[in-house]
């Protein structure tokens, strides 16, 4: 059983182009796989942001034939490093879209693709949101084994069903992740103590990766990447700009701070 773990959280500023953002996102898979990275995660949407809703649609992918998704598995090989692959548009039911993350091992297999179970509807400032207007709900949490590690996962919205995460820690997660492209407003008001609160809580690991900067459709996202301890630490952040941020988990850390509050085991409701 291995007691740590290397990990990256990658932000991006992704633009409508597909393959402008694959490439910029082997690039820093690259430099991530050179440190040593056993885990990388990438924010939501990472393949394509800024389109309105029929460019989305044209470029929602078939979970079965996903140029996408055999990117991600040939980057996981290349590199021999597990990938959490933010989230990306997959086909759904009812006309609809699915904003999913898919995991892969370090073999490249796809282990699990997760659904967007909160979607974001928002009316604040002048900004409106009708995420539900064009993706159908994911029905399922789920969480994934990297070696020792269980890993619960969530996309951006999800981030405020704190609800979510304690399934994750009941089920044994040390690990949560959260893939994000937050708003500027709302991040820079809920991102941070949102995330270090689902650590702090669950005294768990959380990898944030997110979209940061100006997007074409006029959009603007919070950046602000970050890997938090069990302790509610951040260990690493990336405030703005893209790049790679590293962290290397401990599971004696994190069994230490278990043990000395044991929260999890002291739940009364
Ligand atoms: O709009 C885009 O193209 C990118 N954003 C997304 O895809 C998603 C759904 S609209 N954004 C969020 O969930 C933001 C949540 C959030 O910001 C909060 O909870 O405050």
């Amino acid at each position: 059983m291995s007691d740590s773990m290397r990990v990256a959280a990658i932000q991006l500023n992704s633009v409508r182009d597909v393959s402008k953002n694959l490439m910029k996102v082997g690039e820093l898979l690259a430099e991530a796989a050179g440190e040593g990275v056993e885990l990388a995660v990438l924010p939501e949407n990472f393949a394509h942001m800024g389109g309105d809703e029929q460019e989305k649609r044209e470029a929602a992918e078939d979970e079965q034939n996903s140029p996408i998704l055999r990117f991600l598995s040939d980057q996981a090989v290349k590199h021999d490093m597990a990938i959490i692959g933010g989230s990306l548009l997959l086909k759904g039911n009812h006309g609809l879209l699915r904003n999913s993350s898919p995991v892969f091992n370090a073999s490249g297999k796809l282990l699990a693709v997760y659904d967007k179970i909160h979607l974001f509807d928002m009316d604040y400032l002048g900004q409106s949101y009708h995420e539900s207007g064009l993706i159908e709900p994911g029905s399922q949490p789920l969480t994934i084994d990297l070696d020792a590690w269980r890993i619960g996962l969530s996309i951006c919205y999800d981030l405020r069903f704190p609800e979510l995460y304690r399934l994750h820690a009941r089920a044994g997660c040390r690990i949560l992740c959260n893939v994000a492209a937050f708003t500027a407003v709302t991040g820079s008001a809920h991102w941070e103590p949102l995330l270090r609160a689902r650590a702090i809580e669950n005294q768990c690991y959380l990898i944030a990766s997110a979209q940061f900067g100006k997007h074409a459709d006029g959009r603007e996202t919070w950046g602000h990447s970050m890997v938090i301890d069990p302790w509610g630490e951040i260990v690493a952040e990336l405030p703005e700009g893209e790049g790679v941020i590293i962290a290397d988990l401990s599971m004696e850390k994190l069994n230490r701070i278990r043990k000395s509050m044991p929260v999890l085991q002291h739940r009364r409701v």
